[in-house]
C-alpha cells in the first residue's frame, strides 16, 4: 500500500469561516495501481491530497490516521504553484535533477508530454496545460513511491489528455501508487487507466471499488460523472 487514509476529518478555521471540510474519509492508493479520486467542485478533493502529501493549510486542523508509506510527490491543480516564479522551468527542472539524480530531465519531459521547446520560458509564460505537464515533470524527477496528481488532464485536449494518462498508468507499472483527481469519469472510461474509483460528496467517501463495481452503481450522484 503505498498510502491511506482512515476516519480522515479536516476542519478549517478562518476566524471568519468555520467547517468540516472532510468527514471521516476513508481511502486506500495501492502500490502499483492508479487511483482516481472524483467528485463534485468543492468536496474536498484537493484536500485529500493536501493531506496525503503533508501540505495541508495552516487554517486546517486533521484528525484521524494518514499512513504513507514512502516519499510523496504532488502535481498540484494550478502547475505554477510547483515552481517559482522568476526563473524558467528548464532552470528549476535542472535543479531538481541534480538534487535527486534520477531520471534525466528529457525523460521526464518525455514521460509528463511536456513539451521541451518551452523550457526556456518562465512559469507564467506557458498555457495552463503546459504547465501543468511541467509540474507532471518535476514530480516525476524525484521518482515518488506515491504521486498525487490533482487534476492533470484538465487543460489539454483529448489526444494529449490520453497521453497523459497513459503515461500515469506507466509510472504505475514503475510500482508506485498514483492518485489522481479528476471530474471527466468519461475519460477514464475510455482510456480504462483507473484500477479503482473513489468518489467523495460533501467530504465524505460515498463510493468506493474497481470501475466495473462503480459502474453497476445507481447512485444518480456517481452515475453523474459517466456519460
Ligand atoms: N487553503 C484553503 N484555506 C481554507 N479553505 C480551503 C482552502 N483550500 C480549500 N478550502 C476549502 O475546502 C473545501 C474543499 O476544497 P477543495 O479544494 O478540496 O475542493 P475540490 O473538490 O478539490 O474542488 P475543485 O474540484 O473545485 O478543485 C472548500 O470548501 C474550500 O473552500
Amino acid at each position: 500500500m503505498a498510502a491511506e487514509a482512515r476516519e480522515l476529518t479536516v476542519l478549517v478555521d478562518t476566524q471568519r469561516w468555520r467547517e468540516t471540510v472532510l468527514d471521516s474519509v476513508c481511502l486506500a492508493v495501492p502500490a502499483g495501481r492508479v487511483t482516481a479520486l472524483l467528485g463534485e467542485s468543492g468536496c474536498g478533493k484537493s484536500m485529500v491530497a493536501a493531506a496525503l502529501t503533508g501540505s495541508l493549510p495552516s487554517v486546517a486542523r486533521s484528525t484521524g490516521e494518514v499512513r504513507v508509506h514512502g516519499t510523496v510527490g504532488l502535481v498540484p491543480q494550478a502547475g505554477a504553484t510547483a515552481f517559482a516564479a522568476e526563473r524558467t522551468v528548464g532552470a528549476q527542472l535542472d535543479e531538481r535533477q541534480q538534487l535527486f539524480r534520477g531520471r534525466s530531465v528529457e525523460d521526464a519531459c518525455k514521460a509528463a508530454i511536456y513539451p521541451v521547446e518551452t523550457l526556456d520560458l518562465l512559469p507564467h509564460q506557458h498555457s495552463g496545460g503546459q504547465i501543468q505537464r511541467a509540474a507532471l515533470a518535476a514530480a516525476l524527477l524525484s521518482e515518488p513511491d506515491l504521486l498525487v496528481v490533482d487534476e492533470p488532464s484538465a487543460s489539454l485536449d483529448r489526444g494529449t489528455a490520453y497521453e497523459v494518462w497513459a503515461s500515469l498508468r506507466t509510472y504505475a507499472g514503475t510500482g508506485a501508487g498514483v492518485l489522481a483527481i479528476t471530474h471527466d469519469g468519461a475519460l477514464l472510461t475510455e482510456t480504462g487507466v483507473a484500477d479503482a474509483m473513489v468518489f467523495l460528496r460533501d467530504g465524505r467517501t460515498i463510493a468506493a471499488g474497481s470501475p466495473a463495481e462503480i459502474h453497476a452503481l445507481a447512485d444518480p450522484y456517481v452515475r453523474g460523472f459517466f456519460p
